[in-house]
């Protein structure tokens, strides 16, 4: 057998993708910041963790996540380049055998949600995000004009209660009166064989829907998402007259509030943890009273939205 050596190359090891949600509160009109953080950490002496599974030097990467939220508290991020400047500085000056890392940041931004014109306090549109839908269906002998929209992404980040729900022995979900709301809505809506007819200006038809739907988010004090998609779909249907039904798929985007206490620090809804799975799913669909339905229409589209 041949003398084979081998020897560790470059390496580091950390956290990724520490979804952080800061809201800044102070005031009735709040911010967010919302950002995906990646923290790494390199240094000659971690080899012992690898060669020998030496922990002593080895700063956790749950330690290294429980940072990015504690600083988030204590500094606010302000910028993902200074917010990531001061977790460098930290790992480097706490920890003398950290020589360096990589620290990495995804920032999505939002916008404010507008109401009749102006810009909502407290709830927010993901920039850049949603697609616009169309389908034609001729079937039948009959055209049927179906539109909207997807990722279209949301959030209130007060507004938002839910209670009295039913509780058994795997119930640990706590009572809430103020929590984050954040969906991405995905909607169909059916127009009327009338305003198919009529051939209508779609493009500001669609305009003033998908404000609606979203002003409609911001405005409506939610206890439940599905109070929010009936709220979304009645608004829709009662300004539009075009529109015979809307059909729905609301994710539940779960925030977590961050337990800081074991840090020291209080979280008075400030500092959440974005969950990307597992999530609610809600679905419904609001249809104009005195409609004829047309099942037809949705042939061979998604299966549910
Ligand atoms: O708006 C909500 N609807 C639910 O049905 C539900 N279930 C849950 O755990 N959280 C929530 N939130």
């Amino acid at each position: 057998m041949t003398d084979v050596t081998v020897s560790l190359g470059a390496n580091k090891y950390g956290k990724a993708e520490n979804r952080l949600v800061k809201i800044t509160r102070d005031t009735d009109r709040h911010e967010i910041e919302d950002l995906n953080i990646t923290s790494q950490l390199r240094g000659a002496a971690l080899v012992s963790s690898y060669l020998e599974g030496d922990n002593s030097l080895v700063v956790a990467t749950d330690t290294q996540k429980n940072t990015v939220y504690a600083f988030a508290r204590e500094h606010g991020v302000g910028s993902p380049e200074s917010f990531l400047l001061k977790l460098g500085a930290h790992f480097v000056d706490a920890f003398e055998w950290i020589d360096g890392g990589l620290w990495q940041a995804e920032q999505f931004a939002w916008e404010r949600i507008l109401v009749d014109g102006d810009e909502h306090d407290h709830a927010f549109v993901r920039k850049g995000q949603a697609t616009r839908l169309a389908t034609v269906q001729k079937i039948n002998g009959t055209t049927h004009v179906t539109a909207g929209l997807k990722d279209l992404t949301v959030l209130k980040s007060t507004g938002s209660e839910f209670h009295g729900f039913p509780r058994d022995k795997y119930t640990t979900l706590v009572e809430t009166t103020d929590r984050i709301l954040a969906t991405s809505v995905t909607a169909r809506w059916r127009y009327t064989p009338e305003a198919v007819e009529a051939e209508p200006d779609y493009n500001a038809l669609y305009e003033g829907i998908s404000a609606a739907l979203v002003s409609t988010f911001a405005t409506v004090h939610s206890l439940a998402l599905q109070q929010s998609l009936w709220q979304m779909g009645k608004a829709a249907i009662e300004q539009f007259p075009e529109i015979a039904e809307v059909r729905f798929a609301m994710p539940n985007k779960h925030h977590f509030l961050v337990d800081l206490s074991p840090f020291e620090l209080d979280n008075p809804g400030e500092v959440f943890f974005a969950a990307d799975r597992p999530y609610g799913l809600i679905e419904g669909t609001v249809i104009r009273d005195g409609v004829a339905p047309a099942p037809e229409a949705w042939t061979d589209t998604p299966s549910f939205i």
